[in-house]
């Protein structure tokens, strides 16, 4: 058994969840190896790794998708987990709603519903065919999705996948208050080694292995993560602190500081800033022509 963690709140807490010496092992080969992490109740734990280092096979090893081969995963009795996978398989050619997709893996009460939707600032689209979202209000439906039960462990595989930076933004500062408002753990993979969460508690760098681990800042600076993603990946590897005078709401008005809200910013609004944990560059960007990319590909769709 792993030793408690830390929360935020510097309460030493059980886990939630704790991965000691795990491997997994398909076709003779390890997938991952020795790999060791725990997440706790309040606390945000991110998996940065290459393209196939083990995130999502140690995310599905920590809820129990998958059975390691060796080494031992302990959760907590009667733990109740939220998972938002990489992929989804859905046929988009027949018609599904949000409301329909809410409930696609069992009965839900519509009170339930409604607050996971509320809370996902989609509540206005429970009717709207989810071909029709853009890809964050589709990563909204899906984290609506996780939240609607309840779950003490919140697990986002790439939740900012074909989002583009304002909507990045827009979705942390969600994962932020689900975590602030139900207190669950969460264990979040980004898939962008550059970015990692300001919350992040703790960042567990993999690459078949655990690598390195610690805060956001002593991840960057250790000369495992430098040797794995060179000096340039250390120094850009940012963080998300932003401060913002207003916020975009899903139904595209603007809430002001002062409670405010318009159809639009003012033209002296001070936009999102998007501070760098080591250059302490900011980034503004102008709303009225950003783009909102993302993959809308027939049978390709957040695939
Ligand atoms: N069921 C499986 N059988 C065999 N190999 C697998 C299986 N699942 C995953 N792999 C391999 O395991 C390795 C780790 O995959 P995983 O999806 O965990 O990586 P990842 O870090 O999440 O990658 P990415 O950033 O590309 O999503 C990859 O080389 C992948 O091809």
């Amino acid at each position: 058994m792993l030793s408690p963690a830390k929360t935020p709140a510097g309460i030493r807490a059980e886990p939630l969840v704790s991965l000691e010496d795990v491997g997994i092992l398909r076709n003779g080969r390890w997938l991952v190896r020795g790999v060791d992490f725990s997440v706790s109740r309040g606390e945000i734990v991110t998996l940065i790794g290459p393209n196939g280092s083990g995130k999502s096979t140690s995310a599905k090893a920590a809820i129990g998708v998958l059975k390691p081969d060796e080494g031992r995963v302990e959760r907590k009795a009667g733990l109740k987990v939220g998972y938002v996978p990489q992929k989804l398989t859905i046929d988009w050619t027949l018609p599904l709603s949000v409301r329909r997709l809410m409930t696609l893996t069992g009965p839900l009460p519509e009170c339930d519903m409604l607050s996971a939707l509320e809370s996902a600032g989609i509540a206005h689209m429970l009717d709207a065919e989810v071909q029709h979202l853009s890809g964050g209000e589709f990563q909204r439906a899906l984290m609506a999705r996780a939240i609607a039960r309840k779950p003490d462990l919140l697990v986002l595989d790439e939740p900012v996948q074909g989002v583009d930076f304002s909507g990045e933004i827009a979705l942390y500062d969600l994962i932020k208050s689900i975590r602030n408002a139900t207190g669950c753990g969460i264990l979040l993979i980004s898939h962008d080694l550059h970015v990692v969460m300001a919350e992040t508690d703790t960042v567990i760098c993999l690459n078949g292995h655990v690598c390195c681990r610690g805060t956001p800042e002593s991840v960057s600076r250790s000369p495992e993560y430098v040797r794995l993603f060179g000096s340039r990946a250390a120094q850009t590897l940012a963080v998300y602190s932003h401060h913002h005078d207003h916020t975009h709401l899903p139904d595209g008005r603007v809430q002001h500081a002062d409670g405010s809200v318009t159809d639009h910013c003012h033209p002296d609004d001070g936009h999102h800033a998007h501070e760098h944990g080591h250059a302490g560059h900011e980034h503004g960007h102008d709303h009225p022509d950003h783009a909102h990319p993302h993959a809308h590909e027939a049978g390709e769709r957040h695939a």
